[in-house]
This record gives C-alpha cells, sequence and structure tokens, in this order.
C-alpha cells in the first residue's frame, strides 16, 4: 500500500501534468469514419503533440477508433456513435471537420453544398454548445461556404472567435510544392508556393512568383502548372472514377495543418502556413474569408501577413478569384441567415 505522503506527492504531479497546456491537446475529428477521416486519425495518433483523439462519425467511428488505439503512441483514443456527438466534444482544444460527402466526376464543389451545408451547421452547433473556445479546422466542401456557414452558426450563438476558425486550404500548397518540384527536379521540401484566395478552381491562386523555382517557370509550363494546381482536385476525382475524391493527400495536409496549429498553440514562433481565415485583406470589397499566410500562435491565429509583391499574371489570376469566392462566402452566410 501507498504511504500518505507518496500518495499526496502523486496527485499534485498529476495536477501539475494536468494543468500544462502544452501536454493536454484533446483533438476530436468529425467524420472520421470516412475515406479522409480513417487516414487522418491514423495520422493524428502518431502526432506527438496529440495527448488524447476523440473519433465522432454517424457510423463507424468506434471501429476505427478501437483499431488506431492498439498504435503505440502516448495519446488515449475514443470512439463514438452517431447519438454521442456531446461527449466526443467534451474538453476537446482543436476540432477537425472532414464530415459530407465528396465529389464525384463532372461535379463541383460547389454542387456539395445542398449535402454538406447542413452537416457542417449541425456539427458547428453542437461546437459552439459542448466546447466554445475550441479551434475549428474546416474540410468539408466546398470550404470557401462551409467556413462561413461555420463563422455564422457560432456567431449566432455567441461564441464566435475568428482566431480560432480555419479553412483547410493545406493541399493546394502540398500539390503546388510537390508539382513545382516535378517540374524543377527539385526535392518538394526547397519548392514551397503561397496559395492565397480559397479553394476551388479560379479562386486558388498559387503565388510562384515569390518562388525562387516558381518564378523560373514562364509561358506554357507556367499555365500547366497554375492549371494543374487549380484543378489538382479533379484529377483525382477523375482517376478514382466515381469512388470519391482526393482522402489520402488530404488526411497527409490536414495532419500537417493540424500539427502546425498545434506547434503555434503550444508557442513555438515563426509557424506560418497559408489557411482560410476571417481576413481584412479583401474586407473593402466585401470579402471577408480569405487565405493567405497567417501565423500560428497561442492564440490561433496570430498575425495575417499581407499577400506581398505579386506578377501582372497573378493578379490577372486574383482578380479572377475575387467575384467568384464573394459569391461562394455570401452563400455560406445566406445558408445560415
Ligand atoms: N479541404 C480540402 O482540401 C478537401 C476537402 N474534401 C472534402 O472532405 C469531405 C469528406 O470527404 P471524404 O472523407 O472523402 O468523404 P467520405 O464520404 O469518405 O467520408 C465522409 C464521412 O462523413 C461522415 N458524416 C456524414 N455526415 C456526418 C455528420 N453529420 N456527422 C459526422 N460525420 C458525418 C460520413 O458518415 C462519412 O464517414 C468532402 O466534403 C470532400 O469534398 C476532400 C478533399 C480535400
Ligand atoms: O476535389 C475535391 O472535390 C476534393 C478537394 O477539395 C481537393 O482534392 O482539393
Amino acid at each position: 500500500m501507498l504511504s500518505r505522503s507518496v500518495a499526496r506527492t502523486l496527485s499534485s504531479q498529476s495536477r501539475l501534468f494536468s494543468s500544462s497546456a502544452t501536454r493536454q491537446t484533446k483533438v476530436a475529428v468529425l467524420g472520421a469514419g470516412g475515406g479522409i477521416g480513417q487516414p487522418l486519425s491514423l495520422l493524428l495518433k502518431s502526432d506527438p503533440l496529440v495527448t488524447s483523439l476523440s473519433l465522432y462519425d454517424i457510423r463507424g467511428a468506434p471501429g476505427v477508433a478501437a483499431d488506431v488505439s492498439h498504435i503505440d503512441t502516448a495519446s488515449e483514443v475514443n470512439g463514438y456513435a452517431a447519438d454521442q456527438l456531446d461527449q466526443a466534444l467534451d474538453g476537446v482544444k482543436v476540432v477537425v471537420i472532414p464530415a459530407g460527402v465528396p465529389r464525384k466526376p463532372g461535379m463541383t464543389r460547389d454542387d456539395l453544398f445542398n449535402t454538406n451545408a447542413s452537416i457542417v451547421r449541425d456539427l458547428a452547433t453542437a461546437v459552439a454548445r459542448v466546447a466554445p473556445t475550441a479551434h475549428i479546422l474546416v474540410i468539408s466542401n466546398p470550404v470557401n461556404s462551409t467556413v462561413p456557414i461555420v463563422a455564422s452558426t457560432l456567431d449566432k450563438a455567441g461564441v464566435f472567435d475568428p482566431a480560432h476558425l480555419f479553412g483547410v486550404t493545406t493541399l493546394d500548397v502540398v500539390r503546388a510544392a510537390r508539382f513545382l518540384a516535378g517540374i524543377s527536379n527539385a526535392n518538394p521540401r526547397d519548392t514551397p508556393v503561397t496559395v492565397i484566395g480559397g479553394h476551388s478552381g479560379a479562386t486558388i491562386v498559387p503565388l510562384l512568383s515569390q518562388s525562387s523555382y516558381g518564378k523560373a517557370v514562364t509561358g506554357e509550363a507556367y499555365e500547366k502548372i497554375v492549371h494543374r494546381i487549380q484543378f489538382g482536385g479533379d484529377e483525382v476525382v477523375k482517376a478514382k472514377d466515381g469512388a470519391g475524391s482526393a482522402t489520402l493527400s488530404m488526411a497527409y495536409a490536414g495532419a500537417k495543418f493540424t500539427n502546425a496549429l498545434l506547434r503555434g498553440l503550444n508557442g513555438q514562433k515563426g509557424v506560418i502556413t497559408p489557411t482560410f481565415v476571417k481576413s481584412p485583406l479583401f474586407a473593402a470589397q466585401g470579402i471577408d474569408f480569405f487565405s493567405s499566410n497567417v501565423e500560428l500562435g497561442v492564440n490561433g491565429v496570430e498575425k495575417i501577413h499581407p499577400i506581398g509583391p505579386i506578377s501582372a499574371e497573378e493578379q490577372k489570376l486574383l482578380d479572377a478569384c475575387l467575384p467568384e469566392l464573394k459569391k461562394n462566402i455570401e452563400k455560406g452566410k445566406a445558408f445560415v441567415a
């Protein structure tokens, strides 16, 4: 039996650990049973910054949780069934949302709006109620509309904090680096590209001129790589031939962004990556969500960086992006209003 003084020491130690914000990061995945949700849960289980993983879906999450929970990393994993959303959200600091239907060939992301808008709204309503200070990472498409839907839903509930809401556009950044490396015979580690705007076709604006490798790409090669970055999602939808859209590369991108946010929340300085947030950059033109480089910190969004110098071609891309993005954002807001 433990002596009283040893028991007291152990209990004060456990209080010490549980009060440490950097050690206790509970992350929930809503849509954990899906094509993105499953590999994303796997990757988050491997992230040492995640101490507890809460997996929710209307189907299949307890099975995914049982499976992933056998992996020999320190975090604990729990799975929740359809009627256990509130339990799944209890005490979470970060909520990642890949719930919703994916595209089939011939569809645009906006064609998903009718189904996914209400899924995302209902999940955001639950987050507002159970975990109102959580950071929310939206993967569900159309991101240009689902992020404003989440914002308006939280706003209606009186808990919207713009520093805590992120549309995950990391897959565009991942693709841009990979495609640029491919045509430059370089390692993607050396070919990062800032991608701004939104997350669909013409609203995706890669700033190749800001990259030393990127500015060397001109003429037809430039047109081709821009098109490939903007329509990389279509490439996967076509290749999967009716079986859905990007899941594995998206899980990688989702885990990468979640890790960046957790590093920022834990106090690491200089964590900067593009993400779709409530932004002042084009607010004067009625576009109040925009993706640009954002510094992530202890409060979430720490600083929204300006887009910086861009080429004449990029200005044209931006001019094409803005009206479409504005429509997508307004559609999301109108859905909640
Ligand atoms: N932001 C981005 O870059 C990307 C976004 N996406 C989007 O991610 C979403 C998910 O894609 P996949 O995983 O391939 O689809 P999927 O159909 O394989 O999985 C979606 C999961 O969401 C679940 N779900 C549906 N309603 C739910 C609810 N109310 N609560 C909790 N879970 C719910 C389903 O049961 C399913 O397990 C799609 O909207 C897709 O367009 C996909 C790739 C990239
Ligand atoms: O293309 C889709 O529908 C899924 C997606 O957002 C992407 O792969 O970028």
